[in-house]
């Protein structure tokens, strides 16, 4: 089984040159370089001309490099579009996805870097089982704070709905699912609480806004030990099972059948998938 670890997603302003060197050292799993909201307008053209060099500079190591453009409908969009082709990076993110129409639009403008969708409007959350399923797509990111405004909505339980239905989509054509950010970024236990909301929700990751928030991301959304130590007790106590003819063991008082062991397998190659990445 392969697992790319998708625990934290720092977005970085591709206009803010200390923070584009700071990140070559940032043990984050995805890097989202933002030309969009972090970028002022008058900054914009030389935050592109900026991204592109710093990016082939590089230095980013394994981490996923994502760029998030301008939407197609501003000014910027379709220049972001055009230089984005020739950037050294991974993935380009969408703003404000309204439906796989949207999509189909960059797709048409850059013909072979897989595309995230920001869900974070809500035609976006309406259509969101549509755009999931467009075949460009490679992941959704939550914009809770686009969301927020539009809903006239305040905290966390006015986004529950909204989150659901994207994990839904998400999980129904195997996409990557990340979480919205935590904006007050020196508040650490309430970052802790959202990010164990995230993961027990069933996201893979959380968006972040500042370097001092990736180590309790990275933490909150892999494995612990004790997960590691209960999938390969359930592992080894379902294989006993199996060679004594049954179907079903019992592990700590509770049952492990089939459908557990996919789930233990999967927490392990996630565990392996990290070691990986933080022995590079
Ligand atoms: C929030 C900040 C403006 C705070 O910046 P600053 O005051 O400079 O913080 P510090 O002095 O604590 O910074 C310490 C060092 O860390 C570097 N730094 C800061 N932020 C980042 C970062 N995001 N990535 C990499 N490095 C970073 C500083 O350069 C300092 O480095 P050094 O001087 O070398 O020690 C700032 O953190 C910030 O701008 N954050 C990002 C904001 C952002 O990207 N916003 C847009 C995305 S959120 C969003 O749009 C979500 C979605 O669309 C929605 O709708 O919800
Ligand atoms: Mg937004």
């Amino acid at each position: 089984m392969t697992v790319r670890p998708s625990r934290s997603a720092l977005y970085i302003p591709g206009s803010k040159e200390r923070a584009l060197n700071k990140a070559r050292a940032l043990p984050v799993d995805i890097i989202l370089f933002d030309l969009e909201d972090a970028v002022a307008p008058d900054e914009k053209d030389n935050a592109r001309k900026g991204l592109a060099n710093a990016l082939a500079d590089g230095g980013y190591g394994v981490r996923q490099r994502i760029v998030r453009i301008n939407g197609l409908d501003t000014q910027w969009g379709k220049a972001d579009a055009a230089a984005v082709k020739d950037m050294a990076c991974d993935a380009v993110l969408l703003p404000k996805v309204n439906s796989a129409a949207d999509v189909d639009a960059l797709a048409a403008l850059v013909p072979d870097l897989p595309i995230w969708a920001m869900m974070e409007t809500p035609q976006g959350i309406l259509n969101a089982a549509d755009i999931a399923a467009h075949p460009r797509i490679a992941g959704f990111v939550m914009g809770t704070n686009d969301l927020a405004k539009d809903l006239g909505a305040q905290g966390r339980t006015a986004m529950i709905t909204s989150l659901q239905l994207c994990l839904l989509a998400a999980r129904a054509h195997g996409i990557v699912a990340l979480d919205g950010v935590y904006n007050a970024f020196k508040d650490e236990e309430g970052l802790r609480a959202e990010c164990a909301d995230g993961r027990a929700m069933g996201f893979d990751g959380k968006t972040l806004i500042h370097p001092a928030q990736v180590a309790i991301c990275n933490a909150v959304f892999g494995p612990t030990p004790e997960e590691v130590d209960l999938a390969e007790r359930q592992i080894a106590a379902f294989d006993d099972a199996m060679a004594a003819g049954q179907g079903v063991a019992v592990v700590d008082g509770k049952i492990v059948e089939n459908l557990h062991i996919e789930t233990a397998q999967a927490t392990l190659a996630k565990a392996k998938a990290i070691a990986e990445l933080e022995a590079t």
